[in-house]
C-alpha cells in the first residue's frame, strides 16, 4: 500500500503484477518537448519566485522525479505558501512520450506524482500556455486551480492513440465537469480552446497576459485558503437522472462509428466507473481497461499513424532533394480555376488558410452557384469554430488574366487531358513569372502537363479529396522535372490547411488511386465468382472500413471509374458473351461495373447503382433484387458456376492485391517508405487507423503470409498478373521480414543495385 498524503491506494493484486508493470511504463516519461519549470512561491504579499528548476532533457523520468522533488521541498519550506506548476516555451505539456510506451518503467510514476500534488496541503496552481494535452491536462487535473492563457489548447487525446486518460484523466474530468461533456471530450479526443475550457469548468481562469505571472498573483490571492473543496479525486461525480440511458447511447455511437476500435469502447466504460464506483475503484477499473489497450495491436498501430504522419513531412525525392534542404516560396495569394465540387472545396480550404483567393470560373451560371455554394460552406465552418467567415478573402472572376499576381494557381477543371493543357498554356502566359502551377487531377500524367508548359520546374500535382476542405489527405505529385522549391512549397501549403501532406511520384493513379484500382478489380471478380455486393461490402466493413467498395461506389458515383474505364479503352459497350468479353491485353477483366452503369445506374444519385435507394440522393442502402439475378444471368452467359466465397478470401483477395501494389510502388521509387502509403490510405480511403494502413497491417500479418496467399491465389487466377507477388515483398521476406520501420534500408539496397 502506498500511503498519498493521507490517500490509500490499493495496491495491485499479485495476478495484476504485469499489468501494473505496463501501465506504469506508459508513465516513463511526460513529455512537454520543452522543458518544464515548477516556481514555488514566497510568502508574504509580494509573489516571489523563490527557486526555479528547469531540466534540460524531457524525458519523462527526469521530469517527473524533478517535479516530485521539487514539490516535496515547497511543500516542506514554511516559507512558501503556494506552488505553481508551469510548462517552459510557451507550452504546458503534450503528454506522455510515446515513444517509451512499453519500455522499462524507471523514474517515479505519474499516478501518484499526481495524487501528491493534489493532497497537497498548499494551493497548487497549473500555469497553461500552449497545449495541456492527455497526461498534461492529467497533471493539471491533480492541481487545485488551472489559469490557462487564451490561446491554450486542452485535452485528452489518447483514444486517438488507441489508449485512455489513464493518470487518473478518466475519472477526474466527469467529476469536475460532468458525465455528457467528458464523455464527449474523451471518446472523441476532442481539443478544446481556452475559451471552452473555461465554459466546461475546466479551468478557473482565461488570461491573455502573461500566463505564469496571472498564475502566481492567483496563487497567493488563495495562499492559506481550505483546499478541501478544490481536490477533484473528492468530487462526487454528478450523475444525470438518465445514465443508464446515456452510457447505452454513448456506447451505441461509438461502437458504431468505432468500427472495430477498441479504445473508445474502453473509453465509455472507464467514464461509466467514474459515474459509477468511488474513485479508488474507478482508479483500478481506468488501470485494466488501459492495460487491455496497452497491450493490444491497436495502439501500436495508432501510435505508428501518429509518428508516420509526422514522418511523411520529411519527404524527399529520387534526386535526393527534400524537406531538409528546399525552402519554399512564399504564397500569400492564390487562384483556383475551375469551381466545381473539387474546386469550391479548395476554394474554401484556401481562404480557411488566411489566404487571398482569386476563384475563376468561365460560365456566369457556374460562378454565381460556386460563390453562394462557398459562402455558405465558409459560413457553416465558421460557426462552428465560432470565428467569423473568410468571406472577404475571395474575389471571383470569370476572367482567367484574373491570375496576374497570385503566387500559385490550382486548376481543378474537368478531367480531361486536353482542356487542362489548354488552361496551363493559358496559365503560363498571364501568370507573373515564377508563379506555381499546380493541378488537381487525380490521375492524369502531370509530366505531360508540365511539358505543355515553358517553366516545367514550377507544375506539381496537388490531389486534392472530396469534400476538400474536410478530407485531411493531399498527394502532392512531384513529375520528372518539378522543381524540390516547388515541392516544398505545396508540401507547406498542405501542411497550413491541416492536411497530411504526402509528396509522391508520377504515376498512372499516383499512389491512393493506382492501389485502389486492384482492390475494386478483385471485388469485381468476386462478384463473378459468386460473392455479392452485400458479401464483399459486409467482410471489408467489419474489417473496419466505413463503407465497402460497392457502397462507396454508389456514393461516388459509378461513371467516374466507367468514363475512366473507356477512355483507358477497356469499358467497350455491349457485350459479347464467352471468355473474350472478360480479357483485356490478355489479362483478365470484369465488364460487371460498365454493365451495371449502361443500365443508367451510377449509384444514389440516380436511386440505383449496386444497391437500391428510396429515391435519388437517398443515402440508405437497401439489397436489389434486380442486381442479384443480373449477376446470375451474367454468370450464366460466361458459363460461370457460382461457389461459395467466405469474408476470409474476400478480405484475403481485395487488401493482400492492394498491399501487393504498394510494394510495387515501393519497389518503383513512387512512394519513398511505407509510412507515406499507409498515410495516405488512412487520411484518405478510409483504412481503418486501428489498423494502422496497409503496409503497417501487412507486417502485423506477416510478410511470409502475405507472400504465400498471394502465390495461392495468383496460382488459382494465372489470367490476374496483378496478384503475381511483387519482387520486394520476396526480398522482404528473404531478408527475414524486417519491421516496417527497416523497410527502407532494404528499399534502398534495392535502389542502389537497380
Ligand atoms: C497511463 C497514462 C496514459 C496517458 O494518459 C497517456 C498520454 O499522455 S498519451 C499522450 C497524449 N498526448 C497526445 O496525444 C499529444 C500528441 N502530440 C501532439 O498532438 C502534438 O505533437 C502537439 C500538439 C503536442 C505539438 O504539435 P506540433 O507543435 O505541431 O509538433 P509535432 O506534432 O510535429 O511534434 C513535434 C515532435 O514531437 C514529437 N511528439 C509530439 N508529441 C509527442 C508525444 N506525446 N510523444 C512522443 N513524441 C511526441 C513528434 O513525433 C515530433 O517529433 P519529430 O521527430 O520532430 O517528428
Amino acid at each position: 500500500m502506498t500511503s498519498l498524503g493521507g490517500r490509500r491506494r490499493t495496491s495491485p493484486r499479485c495476478g495484476r503484477q504485469v499489468q501494473r508493470q505496463i501501465i506504469q511504463s506508459t508513465w516513463s516519461s511526460l513529455r512537454t518537448r520543452t522543458h518544464r519549470a515548477v516556481r514555488r512561491m514566497g510568502g508574504g504579499a509580494k509573489a516571489n519566485a523563490t527557486a526555479h528548476a528547469q531540466w534540460a532533457q524531457s524525458s519523462g523520468a527526469v521530469v517527473r522525479q524533478a517535479i516530485v522533488d521539487t514539490v516535496k521541498i515547497a511543500l516542506s519550506d514554511p516559507k512558501v505558501k503556494s506552488v505553481v506548476i508551469c510548462g517552459q516555451n510557451g507550452n504546458f505539456c503534450g503528454g506522455a512520450d510515446i515513444k517509451e510506451f512499453g519500455g522499462e518503467m524507471t523514474g517515479p510514476p505519474l499516478i501518484p506524482m499526481i495524487h501528491a500534488i493534489e493532497a497537497a496541503n498548499k494551493p497548487m496552481v497549473a500555469a497553461i500556455e500552449g497545449n495541456a494535452l492527455g497526461g498534461g491536462l492529467e497533471l493539471a487535473l491533480g492541481c487545485h486551480y488551472r489559469i490557462a492563457h487564451s490561446k491554450a489548447r486542452l485535452g485528452l487525446p489518447e483514444v486517438t492513440l488507441g489508449l485512455l486518460p489513464a493518470a487518473g484523466g478518466s475519472q477526474r474530468l466527469p467529476r469536475l465537469i460532468g458525465v455528457p461533456d467528458a464523455l464527449d471530450l474523451i471518446t472523441t479526443g476532442r481539443i478544446v480552446t481556452a475559451a471552452e475550457a473555461l465554459r466546461l469548468g475546466i479551468v478557473d481562469q482565461v488570461t491573455e497576459h502573461n500566463t505564469v505571472d496571472a498564475a502566481v498573483k492567483f496563487a497567493l490571492s488563495v495562499a492559506g485558503q481550505p483546499l478541501d473543496a478544490r481536490r477533484i479525486s473528492t468530487f462526487p461525480c454528478p450523475r444525470p437522472p438518465d445514465s443508464d440511458a446515456l452510457f447505452e447511447e454513448a456506447m451505441r455511437k461509438v461502437r458504431g462509428s468505432a468500427r472495430g476500435a477498441m479504445a473508445p469502447v474502453a473509453c465509455v466504460q472507464a467514464v461509466r466507473a467514474a459515474a459509477t464506483l468511488p474513485y479508488e475503484r474507478g482508479m483500478e477499473r481506468e488501470k485494466e481497461l488501459m492495460a487491455t489497450l496497452f497491450t493490444s495491436g491497436q495502439a501500436r498501430a495508432l501510435q505508428y499513424v501518429f509518428f508516420a504522419q509526422r514522418a511523411v513531412g520529411r519527404w524527399s525525392m529520387p534526386s535526393g532533394a527534400g524537406w531538409d534542404t528546399s525552402k519554399p516560396r512564399p504564397v500569400n495569394k492564390a487562384a483556383v480555376i475551375g469551381l466545381g465540387t473539387m474546386g469550391r472545396g479548395i476554394t474554401v480550404a484556401l481562404a480557411q488558410t488566411g489566404l487571398s483567393v482569386v476563384a475563376i470560373e468561365t460560365q456566369e451560371k457556374q460562378l454565381m452557384e460556386a460563390k453562394q455554394a462557398v459562402t455558405s460552406m465558409l459560413e457553416r465552418g465558421a460557426k462552428r469554430r465560432g470565428a467569423a467567415p473568410a468571406l472577404d478573402r475571395i474575389s471571383y472572376s470569370r476572367n482567367i488574366q484574373a491570375v496576374a499576381d497570385v503566387d500559385l494557381v490550382i486548376e481543378a477543371v474537368f478531367e480531361d487531358m486536353a482542356l487542362k493543357l489548354e488552361v496551363f498554356r493559358q496559365l503560363s502566359a498571364f501568370c507573373k513569372p515564377g508563379t506555381l502551377l499546380c493541378t488537381n487531377t487525380s490521375a492524369l500524367d502531370v509530366d505531360e502537363l508540365a511539358r505543355g508548359t515553358p517553366n516545367p520546374e514550377l507544375v506539381v500535382g496537388m490531389h486534392f479529396f472530396a469534400p476538400a476542405h474536410v478530407m485531411k489527405l493531399l498527394e502532392v505529385v512531384y513529375g520528372k522535372r518539378s522543381s524540390p522549391q516547388a515541392v516544398a512549397t505545396a508540401m507547406q501549403l498542405g501542411k497550413k490547411m491541416g492536411k497530411a501532406s504526402v509528396a509522391v511520384g508520377n504515376c498512372r493513379g499516383f499512389v491512393g488511386n493506382r492501389m485502389l484500382r486492384l482492390y475494386v478489380e478483385q471485388a469485381f471478380f468476386l462478384l463473378e465468382e459468386g460473392a455479392t455486393p452485400e458479401l464483399v461490402d459486409g467482410a471489408l466493413e467489419e474489417f473496419g472500413f466505413p463503407m465497402g467498395v460497392f457502397r462507396m461506389s454508389d456514393l461516388s458515383g459509378l461513371d467516374v471509374g466507367w468514363r475512366t474505364r473507356k477512355a483507358a479503352g477497356q469499358a467497350q459497350p455491349g457485350e459479347a458473351s464467352g471468355q473474350s468479353a472478360r480479357i483485356r491485353n490478355g489479362s483478365r477483366y470484369s465488364p460487371i461495373g460498365d454493365l451495371v452503369c449502361e443500365q443508367g445506374r451510377f449509384g444514389q444519385k440516380t436511386g440505383r447503382g449496386w444497391y437500391q435507394y428510396d429515391k435519388p440522393g437517398s443515402r440508405v442502402a437497401r439489397s436489389d433484387p434486380w442486381l442479384h439475378s443480373f449477376l446470375e444471368q451474367y454468370r450464366a452467359r460466361h458459363g460461370l458456376v457460382a461457389r461459395s466465397i467466405d469474408r476470409q478470401e474476400v478480405l484475403e483477395r481485395c487488401l493482400y492485391a492492394l498491399v501487393n501494389e504498394g510494394f510495387r510502388i515501393l519497389e518503383d521509387g513512387i512512394a519513398a517508405g511505407p509510412e507515406d502509403i499507409d498515410v495516405i490510405y488512412v487520411f484518405g480511403y478510409g483504412w481503418p487507423g486501428h489498423r494502422g494502413g496497409p503496409m503497417f497491417y501487412a507486417s502485423t500479418v506477416g510478410l511470409p503470409k502475405v507472400l504465400e496467399r498471394l502465390e495461392h491465389y495468383h496460382q488459382a487466377h494465372p489470367d490476374v498478373p496483378d496478384l503475381q507477388p511483387c519482387g520486394l515483398l520476396r526480398r522482404l521476406v528473404a531478408s527475414g521480414s524486417p519491421p516496417v520501420h527497416r523497410w527502407r534500408e532494404v528499399i534502398k539496397k534495392l535502389h542502389s543495385q537497380l
